[in-house]
């Protein structure tokens, strides 16, 4: 069948891309769409009409994405961008945001983190901080657990001195649903090595993500 001249103009454009994604059945993932689409029916919509007919192939790809983290390893981020560096003093990245999903709901929890660690004698590239963080982030998660992942993983490959992770998130399945407690925030830290046992490493931190 001929395109539409439309797509044929703007070939080569992203426009003409998904133009054309819509005139075809794409099928992306035949079994996850066939789960959103027999959710749509439960409850009480219909997926053949116009405005859903592609929901169940763009609920699959965003599932994809959201949970993308659990094929990557955070081991390999962090490896690949190691160097050595003769730094002594702490190093913090914070206001990271990120969203997560929590386990219970399926529905997004989402903040900011804020990472430091304390070399020994190697430093890392700053984006891979926020690349683990996306790492643990992008799965079915807890608050604590996922603090607790991203301050593991660095500290084990990264072989540093200590490591800190604050994150500071709401949950919108406190929001939306359940308790539905618009302001509330959540705040949780994991401590390793110097962080969890000198206070004044951990106080030094704390003021570096206040500031
Ligand atoms: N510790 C922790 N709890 C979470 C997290 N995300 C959601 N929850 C909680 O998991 C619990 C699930 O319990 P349920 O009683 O099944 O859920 P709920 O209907 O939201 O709870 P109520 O509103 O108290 O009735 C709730 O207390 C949620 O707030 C998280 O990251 N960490
Ligand atoms: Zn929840």
């Amino acid at each position: 069948m001929e395109k539409p001249k439309l797509s044929r103009v703007l070939a080569h454009s992203h426009y003409a891309a998904s133009f054309e994604a819509e005139s075809e059945e794409e099928i992306y993932d035949a079994p996850k769409e066939a789960l959103v689409r027999s959710m749509l029916t439960e409850i009480g919509e219909d997926p053949e009409r116009e405005g859903l007919r592609r929901t169940p192939l763009r609920v699959a790809k965003a599932m994809d994405f959201l949970t993308s983290g659990y094929g990557l390893s955070a081991e390999e981020i962090i490896k690949g961008a190691v160097f050595e560096e003769n730094v002594k003093e702490m190093v913090v990245v914070r206001d990271i945001e990120f969203y997560s999903l929590c386990e219970h709901h399926l529905l997004p929890f989402f903040g900011h983190a804020h990472v430091g660690y304390l070399p020994n004698g190697k430093v890392v590239g700053l984006s891979k901080i926020a690349r683990v963080v996306d790492v643990f982030a992008r799965r079915l998660q807890v608050q604590e657990r996922l603090a607790n992942q991203v301050a593991d993983a660095l500290m084990e490959h990264l072989g540093a001195h200590g490591v800190a992770v604050v994150m500071e998130a709401s949950h919108t399945c406190m929001m939306m649903r359940g308790v539905q407690k618009q302001r509330s925030s959540t705040v949780t830290s994991a401590m390793r090595g110097t962080f969890e046992e000198d206070p004044r490493t951990r106080a030094e931190f704390m003021s570096f993500i206040r500031g």
